[in-house]
């Protein structure tokens, strides 16, 4: 797979410290919104090539009407979540509602464990639920700041969901399934576990750089992520090396998660990933994301789907029967430190295994 970045291209974010040129880089695809929204057969073909071979890739707002719309959402909304963290700690862990079972709201820097040595995170997120937003859910409690932004919030939802939608059509095709079936898993107006995630990590001691959000796999089906600084790092396929993801100016990063594996029996790729400290001189920054989550619709049992191209299951393998709120809460809630109870890392792992095989 080759990296689509032309030379010339503008590479950085101003007023930010720029990205260090001289660091190996994953080499991602970038493909055009404007030429998948148009069909374009060889886009639609790389769409299907990094899903399959790393389960990333870029996609180019700038060249469409949604795209531009989206990113018009995004700038605001990286503003909406600056002054979301300046909130008091106190004030901001009145909306975590994990003790109530969800993964909705706010979680604290420290809360969760990263690793089998059990060092804790180092970045704090405040999740919203698509259906709070959209009216299909009941209205959680929110910062008044949240609640004054309901209306860019809902478009960000919205256009991001249209461009998920785009995504699972392409891929439903290229999978052979019957028309339709991947989105239909997601329908907008579905009770699902579709969220906005805000994400900041401050920078980290000089001597003491750790991993900031530890490796994992996504836990739904298509994640839309818009980041600034670097940080970010996938582990590059059927080796142990990570390596980081330089954000691009005008781009999303796409990524696929579990539930894709799932589906496909293991064709898609969900690829592990992390967050470390930002390279070079944006180590010294404050680091934010801004996430657009989809998952299958609740009530959706993540397993094999029959088409053309996914692969049978092995001899006498049973899939286990397990719904897509059930997956992401036990995934999502899994390696929390404060809720009173013992973590097992194992028992809230994904696709990982799947992840790390090497294809043939
Ligand atoms: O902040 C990023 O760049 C990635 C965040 C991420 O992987 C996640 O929230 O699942
Ligand atoms: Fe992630």
């Amino acid at each position: 797979m080759q990296s689509q970045i032309p030379r010339d291209f503008n590479t950085s974010f101003p007023d930010l410290s720029p990205f260090p040129t001289e660091i190996p880089t994953a080499p991602l695809l970038r493909l055009s919104l404007g030429k998948l929204l148009a069909g374009d057969k060889s886009e639609l073909d790389r769409l299907f090539e990094a899903s399959v071979e790393i389960g990333f890739f870029y996609l180019d707002f700038q060249d469409s009407q949604l795209g531009s719309s989206l990113l018009q959402d995004v700038d605001k909304l990286f503003g909406v979540g600056k002054e979301l963290f300046e909130l008091s700690l106190e004030e901001k862990n009145k909306y975590d509602f994990s003790k109530q079972n969800s993964y909705f709201g706010y979680k604290a820097q420290g809360v969760a464990v990263v690793d089998k040595e059990g060092n804790l995170d180092r970045n704090e997120f405040y999740n919203v639920s698509k259906d709070d937003i959209l009216g299909i859910s009941e209205q959680l409690p929110a910062p008044s700041l949240l609640n004054q932004n309901r209306k860019p919030i809902e478009s960000f939802m919205r256009n991001s969901h249209a461009i998920v939608t785009l995504i699972l059509t392409i891929l439903n095709d290229k999978l052979g399934l019957p028309p339709s079936t991947l989105p239909d898993m997601h329908r907008q107006s579905a009770l699902s576990g579709d969220q906005v995630r805000w994400v900041k990590a401050p920078p980290q001691p000089m001597n003491d750089r750790r991993v900031a959000l530890g490796q994992h796999t996504d836990f739904g089906s298509v994640t839309v992520l818009l980041n600034r600084l670097g940080g970010l790092q996938v582990q590059m396929p059927g080796t142990d090396d990570w390596v980081y993801v330089r954000p691009l100016p005008g781009h999303a990063i796409i990524n696929l998660g579990d539930a894709m594996v799932k589906f496909s029996n293991g064709l898609l790729r969900s690829n592990i990933h992390r967050v470390s400290a930002p390279p070079g001189a944006q180590a010294e920054c404050t680091r934010y994301s801004l996430v657009y989550f989809a998952r299958p619709e609740d009530k959706v049992i993540l397993r094999r789907l029959e088409g053309k191209l996914i692969p049978p299951l092995e001899g006498n393998e049973v899939e286990e029967e397990v719904s897509s709120k059930e997956w992401i809460i036990r995934r999502a809630l899994g390696p929390r430190v404060n809720l009173g109870r013992k973590v097992d890392l194992n028992k809230s792992a994904g696709t990982e295994e799947l992840s790390r095989r090497i294809k043939v």
